[in-house]
């Protein structure tokens, strides 16, 4: 676990970055630094591995002050991540991923198998390890960051913005990838981003910061969408908190009906289509077992007439949910948020 305890750093100029910051990080879970810019979510994770040295209070590590810990030991235990990777340049891809068994003294060979080894991990072909980063996609190389940050096996990952330089697309994927690694790994992990999008997908817990570094809200992603603190958190949540909150609801109770005859399928019993007078209209499916409402909801909007395709785990049509039964579950556990303030409230802040 990581304990800030009153933690302020001032910086020469006199800017108060982090202002009496106090909070608990789990251990081996992703917790979340969400804000507006210069709202200090930077300055606040370098002081975890003293980038940053704190001008008052306390960091601790595991019940550990971190300013007793000489920095590189300290280091050593933590793996940082930042934006576009900070690949070394002139090195191979391979050696940039062993850069830290380098430094505590690997010989090359047992260095270079654990890069592989991770490459491997991160969803990265062998075939790129000898290549320099400049060859490599923006994604692939934020893979080779995530490996390189992971190759002396820290307890701790510390990351920043790491997914924010590449396309909507690939950071869905890596996020993924992030999530499928974690569930594996079980990390310590602290993650600064400015997207609540991303904080809410990520984050076992989500602390949410205002400028000057205060922290507003500290909670789980649906807590933080059903009760946000005040209007400062209302406001950065967004007016689509609401459709958010639907992802951390199951679709597991959504009423379904027999499929209609007009609901064609192949051989298998697969969805082919909706049939139209003049063949077949896009439809959009659901798993009940493994989806949220919100895939649900998505899937009934994708359909012209407004119903949704349920399917299993094979893809095959188990029934089908019409709006009303979505709207009934959306009226259970979606009422309108608490606090729900007025329009400008929920205005986002700069
Ligand atoms: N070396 C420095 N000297 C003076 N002020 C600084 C320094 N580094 C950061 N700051 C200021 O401290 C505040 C917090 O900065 P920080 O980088 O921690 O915020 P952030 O939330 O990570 O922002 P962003 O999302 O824009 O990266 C900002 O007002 C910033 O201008």
């Amino acid at each position: 676990m990581i304990t800030f305890e009153g933690v302020t750093k001032r910086y020469r100029d006199g800017t108060v970055a982090v202002d009496d910051l106090s909070l608990e990080v789990p251990t081996g879970a992703i917790t979340v630094f969400v804000g507006p810019s210069g709202c200090g979510k930077t300055t606040s994770l370098r002081m975890i591995n003293r980038m940053i040295d704190a001008t008052s209070g306390r960091i601790a590590l595991d019940g550990q002050d971190v300013r007793e810990i000489d920095p590189p030991t300290l280091r050593r235990g933590i793996g940082y991540v930042i934006q576009q990777a900070g690949l070394f340049p002139h090195r191979k891809i391979v050696d940039n991923v062993a850069t830290v068994p380098y430094l505590l003294g690997w010989n090359k060979k047992k260095a270079r198998a654990r890069a592989m080894e991770l490459l491997e991990l991160v969803g990265l072909d062998a075939g790129l390890a000898n290549r320099y980063p400049f060859q490599l996609s923006g994604g692939q190389q934020q893979r080779v960051g995530v490996a390189r940050a992971l190759a002396a096996d820290p307890p701790v990952l510390l990351m920043d913005e790491p997914f924010s330089a590449v396309d909507p697309v690939v950071r869905a994927s890596l996020q993924d990838e992030l999530l499928r690694l974690q569930s594996e790994l079980r990390k310590t992990i602290v993650f600064v981003t400015h997207d609540i999008d991303e904080a809410v997908k990520l984050g076992d817990t989500v602390a949410v910061l205002r400028v000057g570094g205060r922290l507003a809200q500290m909670a789980g992603p649906a807590t933080l969408l059903t009760e946000p603190a005040d209007d400062f958190v209302r406001g950065f949540l967004g007016r689509d908190r609401g459709i958010r909150r639907l992802s951390f609801i199951s679709a597991k109770e959504v009423r379904l009906g027999p499929a209609p005859p007009d609901l064609v399928t192949d051989g298998d019993g697969r969805p082919l289509g909706w049939r139209t007078g003049d063949g077949l209209a896009a439809y959009g499916t659901f798993d009940p077992e493994t989806d949220s409402l919100r895939a649900a909801l998505d899937a009934a909007l994708l359909s012209p007439n407004g119903v949704a395709v349920a399917v299993d785990e094979e893809g095959r049509v188990r029934g089908v949910a019409g709006r009303d039964a979505i709207d009934d579950l959306l009226a259970e556990y979606a009422p309108p948020v608490r606090g729900a303030g007025s329009a400008a409230a929920e205005e986002a802040p700069a």
